[in-house]
This record gives structure tokens, C-alpha cells and sequence, in this order.
């Protein structure tokens, strides 16, 4: 009979959210079962650790069991497979265990379990400070392209489970409820989280670990990569218009992006610590650039004619006789992470990069970065409709002028919100671009390799 961790070796690393794709799996160890509902079908939460090419990355998976004959049709998809039982069940000789996120009779549990603030052995459940939590709410997965699993509960919440675990507190978590405090109107409100304690490799302290966050759901949302991607379509469809031409034109959006960006941003350095950057830290700030480009030429090859120009860009931010302002900024900013809803823009997924130990992603950073993100997502929305056309030649020109449109839209905005002109920092802004952009190569070189065009056209455009 087979054993839980076979079945999970082949299963995590089919999962979208696996970060270590390509490269095989040497060990899986289930370092803690959290039982939540005993017995069948049952329900635990555990956190499994992945050895993979010498290092060790750590895994949430919401495990539902079954007795084999007594899984549902509609549950046949998240099937994991069939295994011994664990010791606790001994007078079944077998389970199917399954993917319990799409199981609404198990997640209930964990929406009940929050509006009560249950302890449930290791396990903590609690809801946000004056939140009144609503039970009863059934719900469903979230479709699409995600680094983590959010379920939607009735219209009124959304549970972020976090996949990818580091110990300490998730920035989303943490950043979410410093805003709510002072009352932003640009974030989902966070009601409620599910937390563990984790022992840190680093340290060797528990750590209380972020398993779950639950947010208000924003039913008139709309996608703000979706929003952009229609602008962008608009346009193509008649070329031969300017983009501020065209009926889709996204460049007051764009502006008011800025604008709520720069709200959020002051809100953070209200609440949350400030500094001025050393030039010594400035020094190591970018040569951390310099060190990620390094990985990412020796991975992707078509890096390195362009590397010089790049590591110059890097110099020229560590050498900046200027001060460099920093605070607690967003730190994966794109329009995948904006919705737009009936009252405005709302800023979602305060985590940072998912691959990034929580303790790196709390040091603080210039707000040019999120700024610089989303430059680079204004590129990628005008580029990626052209992926795979051989007609494109004529549309480059088109895709490059509604950028720039939305670049200085934005860069408006964000001055008129309150915060610095971004087009006044240029060195600044060129070195986060840069950076970015050497993100994306990996990023995509590791997710969705028939992207890496994106990246890579926009380095080769932007070093000339
Ligand atoms: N509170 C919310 N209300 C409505 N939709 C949401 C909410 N939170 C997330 N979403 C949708 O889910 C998508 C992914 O959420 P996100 O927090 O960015 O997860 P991930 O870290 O997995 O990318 C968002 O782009 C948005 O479309
Ligand atoms: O999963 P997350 O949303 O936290 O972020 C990761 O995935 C993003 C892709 O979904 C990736 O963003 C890149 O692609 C976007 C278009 O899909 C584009 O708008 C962004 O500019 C580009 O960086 C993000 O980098 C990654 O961390």
C-alpha cells in the first residue's frame, strides 16, 4: 500500500503553487499533521518540507480524507490518491486523501472555527479586532494563475491559504491590518487569520507562522490586468490610433492608480517604521541587483548582452550621492494585484515575492519600487498580446506608445497623491526597473517559459 508522502511527492509538484518546478524532488518529510475534524472524512492541515537540490522549502496542504468507496463526483478532481491510513484511524485500512480547499464541508470548519477564535491544538483560528465574523457561507476555489489558494466564501470573504510557508507573520497579514488602523480606503478588510507556530531553521525559535488570512471579498472587482489587457486589445484593434484615441484609453485609470498607490505608501510610513538608507546599505542594495542579475545570466543566457548595462544602472544606484527613503512598501506590485471596484482602485496581496523568507521581505525599501512594478506591468500588459504573432512589427510601436502613455499617467498620479515624482528619480526608478525586469526573466524561465519574450524584448528595448 502506498503512504502519504508518495502520493504527496507526485502530487505537490503538479500544483501551480509549487514554487521548485523542474527540478526533482529528492526527499518530502510531513513535518506537522494539525488534525482539525478526526476520523472520515476528516480534515488536517499539514506542513510539508520539500528537499530539492540541496535546500528545504515548506509547504501548507489542506488534507481532506476519505473512506475509499465515499468520495463525491464533484470531488473526483482534487483527488490525491489512495493510501495507507494514519495511525489514528487504524480500523480503516485505507483513505483516499484529497485536496480539501475544494471540499465546502471541510472549509466550513475554518470560517467556524475563526468566528470563534478557536485554539485547536497547535493550530490558532482569530478574528481581526472588532470583526464580527459571519458563518454558514459556503465556499469555492479561486481560478487562475496564484502563488497561494484563495477561497471565496459566500460574497462576503475571501481566505488566502498560503502555500509556500515561512515562518514569521505574512506581510499580507501584517501589512493589511496596519492600514485597516488607520482607515485606508484603498485595501480589502481584513477580517480574521489562522496561525501555527513554526520552528525557524535559521534561529531555532518557534515562530508563530501565517497559515491563512481572511479578507473581506470585493464583490465589483474587476482584475486590474484584466481592465488593461481590454485597453491594450482596444487599441491593437485600430492601430492607427493614438492610444489617448482610442475608446479603451486606460491612462485616467492609470492616474488614479498612481494616485491611490501614493495614499497607501503614506499610509505605510505613518504606521509602520521609516528610514533613510545608509550609503553603505545603498551600496548593498545594489549590489544584491547585481548579484541576482549574476544568477539570472548564468541561468538564462540571453541575459548577458545586455548585463553591462544593467550592472552599470546598479552602480550608479549604489554609488548615489542622494538620500534613499525607505519604509514597508508592497514589494510585488503589478496589475495582477489591483482591482478595481464601484468606489476605486484597491491594492491587494501585501506578501512581497512568496519566494523571499518572510524576515528578508519586512526590511524596508523605496516606494519606487512598487513604483518601478508597475511600470513593468504596464509594459507587460502592452507586450504580451503580441507573444507569438509573426504580424507584430507594426503593433511594437503601438504597444510601446500606450506604455509610455500609462507610464507618465501613473507616474502623475502617484506625484499628485502625495508622493515623490517618480520621473524626478530617474536613477532610482532605472535600477528597480532593471531589477524587476531580471525578476521577470527568472520568473518566467521557471512558470511560463513561452513568456520570457516579455521580459527579455523590454530589457533589450530599455538598455538600447
Ligand atoms: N478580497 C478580494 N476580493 C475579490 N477578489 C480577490 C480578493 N483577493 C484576491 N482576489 C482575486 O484573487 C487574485 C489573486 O489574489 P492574490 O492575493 O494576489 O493571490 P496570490 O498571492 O496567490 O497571487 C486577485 O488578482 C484577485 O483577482
Ligand atoms: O503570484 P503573484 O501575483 O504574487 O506574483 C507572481 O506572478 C506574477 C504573474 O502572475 C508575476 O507578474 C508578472 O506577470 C504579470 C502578468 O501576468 C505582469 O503584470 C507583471 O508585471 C510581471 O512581473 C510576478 O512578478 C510574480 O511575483
Amino acid at each position: 500500500m502506498t503512504r502519504l508522502e508518495e502520493l504527496l511527492t507526485t502530487w505537490i509538484p503538479t500544483q501551480r503553487w509549487f514554487a521548485g518546478k523542474g527540478v526533482a524532488v529528492d526527499a518530502l518529510r510531513i513535518e506537522a499533521t494539525h488534525v482539525l475534524v478526526p476520523g472520515v472524512p476528516g480534515l488536517r492541515i499539514l506542513v510539508v518540507a520539500v528537499a530539492q537540490n540541496g535546500r528545504t522549502d515548506r509547504y501548507q496542504v489542506l488534507l481532506g480524507l476519505r473512506a475509499p468507496d465515499a468520495i463525491a463526483d464533484e470531488l473526483a478532481h482534487a483527488v490525491i490518491g489512495v493510501c495507507d491510513s494514519p495511525a489514528d484511524l487504524r480500523d480503516l485500512p485505507s483513505v483516499v486523501v484529497y485536496d480539501a480547499t475544494h471540499d465546502a464541508s471541510m472549509t466550513a470548519y475554518l470560517l467556524d472555527a475563526i468566528a470563534e477564535d478557536r485554539d485547536d491544538g497547535a493550530v490558532r483560528f482569530r478574528s481581526a479586532p472588532g470583526s464580527t465574523v459571519h458563518t454558514g457561507l459556503r465556499s469555492l476555489v479561486l481560478t487562475g494563475e496564484q502563488s497561494n489558494t484563495t477561497l471565496v466564501y459566500g460574497e462576503e470573504y475571501v481566505l488566502k491559504t498560503f502555500r509556500r510557508l515561512w515562518p514569521g507573520r505574512n506581510p499580507d497579514l501584517e501589512l493589511t491590518s496596519a492600514l485597516a488602523r488607520v482607515g485606508s480606503e484603498y485595501i480589502a478588510r481584513p477580517h480574521g487569520w489562522i496561525e501555527t507556530d513554526v520552528v525557524d531553521p535559521e534561529t531555532g525559535r518557534t515562530t508563530p507562522t501565517t497559515l491563512a488570512m481572511l479578507q473581506q471579498y470585493l464583490r465589483s472587482a474587476t482584475d486590474g490586468w484584466v481592465l488593461a489587457a481590454t485597453s491594450v486589445r482596444d487599441l491593437y484593434a485600430s492601430p492607427d490610433l493614438l492610444p489617448g484615441e482610442a475608446g479603451g484609453d486606460f491612462a485616467g485609470e492609470a492616474h488614479r492608480l498612481g494616485a491611490a498607490t501614493a495614499a497607501v505608501h503614506r499610509d505605510l510610513a505613518r504606521v509602520l517604521p521609516t528610514d533613510v538608507l545608509s550609503p553603505e546599505a545603498q551600496a548593498r542594495l545594489a549590489d544584491d541587483m547585481a548579484a541576482r542579475l549574476h544568477v539570472a545570466v548564468a541561468e538564462v543566457p540571453e541575459l548577458a548582452s545586455h548585463a553591462r548595462t544593467l550592472y552599470a544602472a546598479f552602480e550608479a544606484l549604489g554609488n548615489m550621492d542622494a538620500d534613499l527613503p525607505v519604509q514597508r512598501v508592497h514589494g510585488d506590485y503589478h496589475l495582477g494585484q489591483v482591482v478595481r471596484t464601484d468606489s476605486g482602485w484597491v491594492l491587494l496581496d501585501f506578501e512581497g515575492e512568496p519566494a523571499v523568507p518572510v524576515r528578508e521581505r519586512q526590511k524596508l525599501s523605496s516606494p519606487l519600487r512598487d513604483v518601478a512594478g508597475m511600470l513593468r506591468s504596464f509594459d507587460y500588459a502592452a507586450r504580451y498580446q503580441l507573444v507569438g504573432r509573426t504580424d507584430n512589427s507594426a503593433l511594437v510601436a503601438t504597444a510601446r506608445a500606450w506604455a509610455q502613455r500609462n507610464r507618465e499617467a501613473f507616474c502623475e498620479g502617484y506625484a499628485f497623491g502625495g508622493g515623490v515624482d517618480p520621473e524626478k528619480h530617474q536613477m532610482v526608478l532605472r535600477a528597480f526597473e532593471y531589477d524587476k525586469a531580471v525578476y521577470e526573466v527568472m520568473y518566467e524561465a521557471r512558470h511560463r517559459p513561452h513568456w520570457i519574450s516579455i521580459p527579455l524584448d523590454s530589457i533589450m528595448a530599455l538598455t538600447g
